[in-house]
């Protein structure tokens, strides 16, 4: 073990045991963890960790040991492929999900144990605009079956994962049967037995290279009117149409994975900070007092803030995750039973948190790559090949722009029932209170209230002001004769930032609340200092916006600072012991500068050697290439 992290792991002041069962969900939790990992996978004789040739063992050990609950899926899987994404991931992720709440109970038990299969939405031309999808689904009542058709280039399937040609069970999206709404087809190709179907991969991309990327055009191809997912809509033999609750029921897969990414992006973020604050604890670099040994690079104040914060953050979205789909069991389970009423607020929910998360975890990965060095530019790191199967998730899902105008379309209805004199509840409740705030410069002290449910108030007044000005842009526009659209277009920049405001004051809420149910007086401890960390970091980088707010004072911003640093001090000592407790198996980190026992330099000396590159004394370029040369120079 390499002594400067033995010395990190010296004097905790809190039980690491006791956080990791808070961050799986209770002990048991913890235990199932560990026992698909160490027994399922690591101590499995048939286990060939991460090669292709796994995949059919994996989705046949998966049905021996009858894992099927998603989250331990994804721990099975997770420690078979590591960081990377693997080509089955869009079937577990939305293909099933998709069978499972769009399937009547004929459909289910037709198809859920049978098949295989990908998420075919997106055309080329349409991403986002759903309602622009332009593949047509026309019913033959004389042959009780669908006539699937891509019309037009851009309607032509594009991006579903796991396109293998072999075979082709997929669901997809239709343009509307009726006025606005869509609906989800099975198709029972298989290739090559039906004509009027092309299909092939997208060709080379970002990343993302386990998940072949396919596209798909239909020629008035036939499947049978069985084929269409009818546990909300129907078309009945005669061809008449049976409308869904809501036509957006058909959306609630993406609401689904959307939900889901929230806790994932907390998991990326931890496994960067994992090999970024453990590598950084073994890298000695330069000097901080001339003469004096080169001291770690943790110890550099600069150091502390790229990463410490980032730390607080992967916590906040480990508990934004649970919180999340919590909230999104509690509520599919009530539409599953007919109550739709709180629909809205889980997908602006799911919706805002999934761009918020997204794009700070994007960004705090390449903070904690470049915090590395040189190092962490070398894929022995991990580092690049998490950034790179990351970041589409700024993409997939609901582009980030797109969805954070989604959650703030939400906001805006809320802000004017609330000037209609309605009293709202739920997560946007703190708008009730908009009209009655003092918004003036309060007279505070220059020294800064840390108490955390006041930073979760000042947060909530800021997200508060946000809405409201994005409220006031839209009607300044309107007054100015826009229409309602163009008031809109004309505000965006408004919404999102509210948006964006509101999803902080959720977070932050979020991790408050986490930490008042922690009963450890340690890790309450240092939960608490993480959580400070987390609001006094945002308040930061957005002091403009509390200043607007008026609940910071000009003579108070030195001291957000200066709280900043100290806060960055006292997560010094538990820094190293706050990584263990995410535990994640060095197996799946795969990362050389984010090992266990800090051995970074021989393992990379090890790593290198083991390079393709390095199988031989001279590379066979020199004698194929080279030495020809040289002998006719
Ligand atoms: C344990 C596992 C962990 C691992 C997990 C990690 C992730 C793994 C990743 C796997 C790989 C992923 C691969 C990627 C796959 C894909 O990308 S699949 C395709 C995804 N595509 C999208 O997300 C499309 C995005 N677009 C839309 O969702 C919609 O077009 C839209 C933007 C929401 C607009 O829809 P539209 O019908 O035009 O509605 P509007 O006119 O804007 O609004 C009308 C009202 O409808 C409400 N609404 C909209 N959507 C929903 C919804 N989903 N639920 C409920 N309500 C909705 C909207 O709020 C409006 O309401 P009102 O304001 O009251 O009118
Ligand atoms: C790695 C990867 C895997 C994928 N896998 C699948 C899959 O398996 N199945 C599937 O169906 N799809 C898949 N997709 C497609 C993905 O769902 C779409 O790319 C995504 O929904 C974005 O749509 P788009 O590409 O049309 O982007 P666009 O919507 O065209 O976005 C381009 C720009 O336009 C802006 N924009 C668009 N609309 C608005 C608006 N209303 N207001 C303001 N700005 C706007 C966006 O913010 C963005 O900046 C995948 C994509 C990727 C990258």
């Amino acid at each position: 073990m390499n002594p400067d992290i033995l010395r990190e792991r010296q004097n905790a002041t809190f039980d690491i045991e006791k956080l990791t069962n808070i961050l799986d969900g209770g002990a048991e939790r913890t235990n199932r963890r560990r026992e698909i990992r160490e027994v399922l996978v690591l101590n499995d004789p048939d286990f060939d960790y991460g090669t292709p040739t796994s995949l059919p063992t994996m989705i046949l050990k998966l049905r021996e040991y009858g894992i099927s609950d998603p989250v331990e899926i994804n721990w099975y899987k997770s420690m078979y492929w590591g960081t990377g994404r693997e080509a089955l991931g869009l079937h577990y992720v939305m293909f099933l999900p998709t069978l499972y709440t769009q399937c009547d109970s004929e459909q289910f038990n037709k198809w859920v144990p049978l098949i295989i299969g990908t998420y075919a939405q997106t055309e080329m031309g349409h991403g986002t605009h759903l309602r622009g999808l332009e593949t047509t689904a026309t019913f033959d009542p004389a042959t009780q079956e669908f006539v699937m058709h891509s019309p037009t280039v851009t309607s032509i399937k594009w991006w579903p994962g796991g396109r293998n040609p072999l075979f082709l069970p997929l669901i997809f999206l239709s343009i509307p049967l009726s006025a606005s709404l869509f609906d989800l087809f099975l198709s029972g190709f298989a290739l090559p037995t039906c004509s009027g179907i092309v299909i092939g991969d997208i060709g080379p991309k970002f990343g993302f290279d386990a998940v072949d990327n396919g596209y798909l055009k239909l020629e008035h191809v036939r499947i049978p009117r069985e084929n269409m997912l009818m546990k909300y809509a129907q078309v009945k033999p005669d061809g008449s149409y049976v409308k869904p609750l809501s036509s957006k029921l058909t959306y609630g897969t993406m609401v689904f994975i959307r939900s889901l990414i929230v806790g994932n992006a907390g998991i990326v973020l931890s496994q960067c900070c994992t090999i970024a604050i453990r590598y950084s604890a073994v890298r000695h670099q330069s000097e901080i007092r001339a003469g004096e040994a080169e001291p770690q690079i943790l110890d550099y104040q600069t150091q502390q803030h790229k990463l410490f914060p980032l730390l607080a953050t992967a916590y906040a979205f480990l508990f934004a995750g649970q919180y999340m789909i919590d909230t999104y069991n509690r509520i599919s389970g009530d539409i599953n039973q007919g109550d739709l009423s709180e629909m809205p607020e889980l997908h602006a929910l799911s919706a805002g948190l999934k761009a918020f998360t997204t794009w700070t975890a994007n960004t705090g990965i390449e903070v904690c790559r470049m915090s590395c060095g040189g190092h962490g530019y070398s894929r022995s790191s991990a580092l690049p090949d998490i950034y790179v199967e990351f970041t589409p998730s700024c993409t997939y899902e609901g582009e980030n722009t797109v969805m954070m105008l989604q959650t703030a379309r939400f906001l805006m209805k809320s802000y004017r029932q609330v000037q209609a004199g309605q009293q709202l509840s739920g997560a946007v409740s703190y708008l009730n209170k908009v009209h009655h705030r003092v918004m003036a410069p309060q007279a505070v002290s220059s020294q800064l209230d840390l108490n955390l449910n006041t930073l979760v108030d000042l947060y909530e007044i800021r997200a508060a002001m946000l809405v409201e000005l994005a409220a006031q842009s839209i009607q300044q526009e309107s007054a100015r004769g826009k229409c309602q659209e163009d008031s809109w277009n004309n505000s965006t920049i408004d919404l999102v930032r509210a948006s964006d405001a509101h999803c902080h004051y959720m977070v932050l809420k979020m991790f408050r609340d986490k930490v008042d149910q922690i009963e450890d007086p340690g890790v309450h401890s240092v939960m608490s200092t993480l959580a400070h960390l987390y609001a006094i970091h945002g308040m930061g980088n957005f002091t403009g916006d509390f200043l607007q707010a008026g609940v910071l004072t000009g003579a108070q911003v030195p001291s957000v600072s200066k709280c900043l640093k100290g806060l960055l001090a006292e997560v010094r000592p538990s820094a190293v012991l706050l990584v263990d407790a995410f535990d994640h198996h060095d197996k799946m980190l795969n990362s050389v500068l984010g090992r266990h026992d800090g051995n970074v330099y021989e393992a990379m000396f090890e790593w290198a050697r083991s390079s393709p590159l390095n199988r031989t004394e001279v590379h066979e370029s020199f004698h194929k290439h080279l030495k020809p040369l040289q002998a006719k120079l």
